[in-house]
């Protein structure tokens, strides 16, 4: 059990709004400058997170815009052939380009992105695109904090979250803070603030959580401290990540948990956060408590970083347990209600 109210009588569980775009992952091993070839998948933390839940089998749906072009086209074709709901996508017509995002794998533990995103398409949708009646359908809500980079899709957030709210319609926000489409550290934190405090489940790793709180000194870092600030305002849950490390999961009613991790040889070390975030959200619309949400989570997260891709590795639940199961008795992973 957990504390989220999802209402029933809705027919999406799950709508993610922002990025949709295009993971160019590197296929050799090695710099940037010496690879010569790349995979295509879909990529954009948001739209990783839906296939995620969608996967798992929640029915989902995006709010967002693609280029018309041909990668705005392979897009859609991917949302389709997932199941996911795409009629609230539309084609920008402005000329704005699909968000490309390389990958570099020097070795499975040293990776890097170099992100494309001059003129972004993501960033264009605007409040026309959030339809309340749309809102109104859905169970619950995924934010990516990219969203609030720029205008319009900042206002489009904006109002999202407000529909959101007048209709219970659970928020999910997933801090995805990515420095380069950004102005200024401080111009970030405070639009993530704002968003945040109208937000039901915020999900960030603690360098994150710095940023959003322009804390520039590791020994002024306190997780307790960060997760009870949240609960002033609409919090319910808070996970805090800290990367191979583990994470944490705090409820408004004073619980912690601890998530650790399925240990694995990585083949690269993206996408982590997002499948984390896709099981962490299917296990708490499930009605899990947070424990067992980020135990899926974390298993999901070891799965997609032992594979080449983000979404395509997307794990089904079957695969989640089986996962799970080969770590029975080993106490390689122990959630700890605490
Ligand atoms: N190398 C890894 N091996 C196994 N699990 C991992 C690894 N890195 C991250 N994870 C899992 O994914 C979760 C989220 O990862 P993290 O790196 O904190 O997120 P992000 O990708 O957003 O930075 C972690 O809490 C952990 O459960
Ligand atoms: O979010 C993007 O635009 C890029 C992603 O598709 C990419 O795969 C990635 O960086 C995943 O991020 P993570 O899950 O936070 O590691």
């Amino acid at each position: 059990m957990n504390n989220l109210v999802f209402q029933k009588n809705r027919d999406l569980d799950l709508i993610a709004l922002g990025r949709l775009a295009v993971d160019l992952n590197a296929n050799e091993m090695g710099p940037m400058e010496e690879t010569s070839t790349f995979s295509k998948y879909l990529g954009g933390s948001p739209a990783n997170i839906c296939i995620a839940v969608s996967r798992l089998g929640l029915k989902s749906g995006f709010i967002g815009r693609v280029a018309d072009d041909q990668f705005g086209r392979f897009i859609i074709n991917y949302l389709k052939d997932s199941g996911i709901d795409y009629s609230n996508v539309t084609v920008d017509e402005s000329g704005a380009k699909t968000g490309l995002t390389f990958t570099e794998i020097k070795s499975p533990t040293d990776c890097s992105i170099l992100m494309y995103r001059y003129n972004a398409v993501d960033l264009k949708f605007d409040i026309c695109d959030v339809k309340e009646e749309y809102i109104k359908r859905s169970k619950a809500i995924l934010i990516s904090g990219t969203a609030l980079a720029a205008s319009p899709s900042r206002e489009a957030v904006f109002a999202a979250v407000e529909l959101a709210r007048k209709h219970k319609t659970v928020v999910f926000f997933d801090i995805d803070y990515r420095p380069y489409t950004w102005k200024s550290v401080e111009e970030t934190a405070i639009y993530y603030s704002l968003l945040a405090e109208r937000c039901d489940v915020i999900i960030g790793t603690r360098e994150e959580f710095d940023m959003l709180e322009m804390i520039s000194d590791p020994d002024n870092e306190d997780d307790d401290v960060t997760a009870n600030k949240w609960f002033d305002y609409n919090a319910k849950i808070m996970v805090i990540k800290h990367g191979k490390e583990g994470s944490y999961a705090y409820t408004a009613e004073g619980k912690k948990y601890t998530g650790a991790v399925f240990p694995v040889i990585p083949v690269k070390t993206f996408g982590a956060g997002d499948s984390y975030a896709g099981g962490f959200i299917y296990g708490l619309m499930q009605g899990y408590d947070p424990g067992k949400a980020m135990e899926l989570g974390a298993a999901s997260a070891s799965i997609v970083v032992s594979s080449h891709s983000c979404s395509d590795a997307m794990p089904d639940i079957n695969k989640i347990h089986r996962f799970i199961k080969q770590y029975d008795g080993e106490k390689s992973y122990d959630v700890k209600n605490i």
